[in-house]
């Protein structure tokens, strides 16, 4: 699969800041769908692969580009894999890393078990209607502590500590981040694939 040009079907500025890091050696002019004016996709599934396809065709359908998106969470042992596929929404409307942080603190106040993943879902679409899109996925496990460190990142990283490295996802180099994370993890798959005629 040869892309030229794709647009990235995200608002979140944290994942497209990865997404844009990981895709820049690949020489693929890659545009956001804020900059093409595309609408807020709707995500009303119950998984996390329904969500990243309905946001991949959204912004197929508006922009007649390749589209890919990603959509991810946090999934939390202890309960019972929540946030999950609602993190971006855990503490309400509107959106806010800060509400939902505070949130899962409150909701992990006094449990003993902190096991926690990141999951990511990349989807990449040829064109709104592909009956053949791409799907990859991606994990990365860690442990939630209560007290917020490091500045980097974005969402819940302040909070997702690594035990092998002895940091938060927030303290670690972007660069770092990028090779370690679900999202990363996500990317490589999704790049294999991509490499691979089909
Ligand atoms: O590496 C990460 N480090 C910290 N937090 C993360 C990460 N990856 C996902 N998350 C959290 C943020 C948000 O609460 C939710 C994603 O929700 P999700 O709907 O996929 O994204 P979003 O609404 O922020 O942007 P968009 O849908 O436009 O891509 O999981
Ligand atoms: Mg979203």
């Amino acid at each position: 699969m040869t892309i030229e040009r794709l647009v990235l079907a995200s608002n979140n500025a944290g994942k497209l800041r990865e997404l844009s890091a990981m895709l820049a050696p690949l020489g693929i002019e890659v545009v956001t769908q804020g900059s093409l004016g595309v609408s807020e996709a709707e995500e009303p599934h119950p998984t996390f692969v329904e969500n990243a396809l309905a946001k991949a065709r959204h912004a197929a359908r508006e922009t007649g580009l390749p589209a890919l998106a990603d959509d991810s969470g946090l999934c939390v042992s202890a309960l019972g894999g929540k946030p999950g596929v609602l993190s971006a929404r855990y503490a309400g409307e509107p959106k806010s890393d800060l509400a939902n942080n505070a949130k899962l603190i409150a909701d992990l106040h006094g449990v003993d078990d902190r096991r926690a993943h990141f999951y990511s879902v990349i989807v990449l679409v040829r064109s709104a209607d592909d009956p053949q899109p791409l799907i990859a996925d991606g994990e990365w496990h860690g442990e939630i502590i209560a007290q917020a460190r490091g500045e980097g990142g974005f969402g819940y990283d302040p909070h997702f500590f690594v035990p092998s490295l002895e940091q938060t996802a927030a303290e670690l180099a972007p660069e770092l981040k990028n090779t370690l994370s679900h999202r990363a993890a996500a990317m490589r798959h999704l790049l294999d694939r991509l490499k691979t005629p089909s």
